[in-house]
């Protein structure tokens, strides 16, 4: 299997089907979720020649932690539902790799099993722990400090769920929890039984500002769109955006997250990093987001397809092709560096 759509059919063929619809599905319409995809093909690259690129580098770094490459692993629920061995291979394969992975609040395996995982196969690897802030302040905060004695290097807030979104496929297959044996192992308490993740409408800038004072690990924020938004981020002390639309999971006929970006990369003016995840597929997807101004990409459902289809040899064949693809796109723009990628080779 060579491309993340190869990747996709397989896994469908071994997945549930109503777990190939979690996995695969968006909210309402799904109109969103076409979108991502759709807002890269509308974009052309007009490459550069005669650069002299004889090497590239494709390492970048993100809010203190080295990439191998300018692609991280955005996070994802329920890997063990994908695949027996769930987050432990997707951690082993990405930190193989030498990028990033988010861990999903919504893991099916512990913080310190995954983090394990990862340092059996690289010296220092990064980890980044993404969160919902529950209103229960006490126990967000004890999330945290598990997650920081864990050891990762990052936190990511997602802060464009005050509630789920409607997943229409979901609804249809009456899928809404994990099976009995599955739980959000991240999500125990001190008697050792497991909450829900609660979306809450009732959380502001202030809850950032508690969650800022916590914490010294660098804070993203994940699901802004709005430029506006990105300016209170940098005003609040964060340390960088995912420009996401949760890959349309959350409000269908948000904006694309390629169209979106120029606009946020001028809010931000480049004093913090911007990510952009939801749809890329391709290496000339990576070259397109970063050319209008991301520092990197995140891939969330082409993980999964890789996890579902071949567990840890499927992740890293997935990263592997990318990373491919990526430098042949790089070689033939002229581009020697992600740092060269400019807004005019793109129209
Ligand atoms: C099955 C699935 C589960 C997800 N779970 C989470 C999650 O737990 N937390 C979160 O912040 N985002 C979650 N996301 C959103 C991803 O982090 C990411 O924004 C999105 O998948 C990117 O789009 P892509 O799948 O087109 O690459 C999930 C996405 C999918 C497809
Ligand atoms: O499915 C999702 O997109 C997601 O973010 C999530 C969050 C909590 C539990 C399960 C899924």
């Amino acid at each position: 299997m060579r491309t993340i759509a190869e990747f996709e059919a397989a896994a469908r063929e071994r997945l549930e089907p109503a777990h190939y619809d979690f996995f695969a599905g968006g909210a309402g319409d799904e109109r969103t979720l076409r979108a991502n995809e759709a807002a890269f093909g509308r974009r052309s690259l007009v490459p550069r020649v005669l650069r002299g690129n004889g090497k590239r580098d494709l390492a970048v770094e993100i809010a203190g932690s080295p990439l191998s490459m300018p692609v991280l692993v955005s996070p994802t629920a329920f890997h063990r539902l994908a695949h027996p061995d769930g987050e432990r291979a997707t951690a082993e394969a990405v930190a193989a790799a030498g990028t990033v992975m988010v861990v999903s609040m919504a893991a099916t395996t512990a913080i310190e099993d995954i983090a394990a995982a990862a340092r059996a196969v690289a010296a220092d690897p990064s980890l980044w722990f993404q969160l919902y802030l529950q209103p229960d302040l006490e126990f967000t905060g004890s999330v945290v400090r598990r997650a920081e004695r864990a050891g990762v290097r990052a936190l990511v807030v997602t802060v464009d769920s005050p509630v789920f979104g409607q997943r229409e496929r979901d609804h249809r297959n009456g899928f809404h929890d994990l099976p009995p044996e599955l739980a959000v192992e991240n999500m125990r308490d001190g008697s050792g039984s497991v909450r829900d993740i609660e979306m809450s409408a009732e959380l502001s800038w202030d809850h950032l500002a508690w969650l800022r004072e916590t914490t010294s690990l660098p804070l993203l924020l994940k699901g802004i769109l709005h430029p506006e938004d990105a300016r209170l981020a940098v005003a609040a002390g964060v340390d960088g955006l995912v420009v996401s639309n949760h890959g349309g999971r959350q409000l269908d006929t948000a904006v694309s997250t390629l169209d979106a970006l120029p606009e946020l990369a001028a809010a931000v003016g480049g004093v913090i990093p911007l990510v952009l995840d939801g749809g890329v597929r391709r290496g000339t997807d990576v070259v397109k987001a970063l050319a209008l101004g991301a520092n990197a990409v995140g891939i969330g459902r082409p993980v999964l397809w890789g996890l579902a289809a071949a567990g840890r040899e499927g992740v890293a064949e997935v990263l592997a092709r990318l990373r491919e693809e990526l430098d042949h796109t790089l070689a033939l723009c002229g581009a020697g560096t992600p740092g060269e990628l400019t807004a005019d080779l793109v129209r």
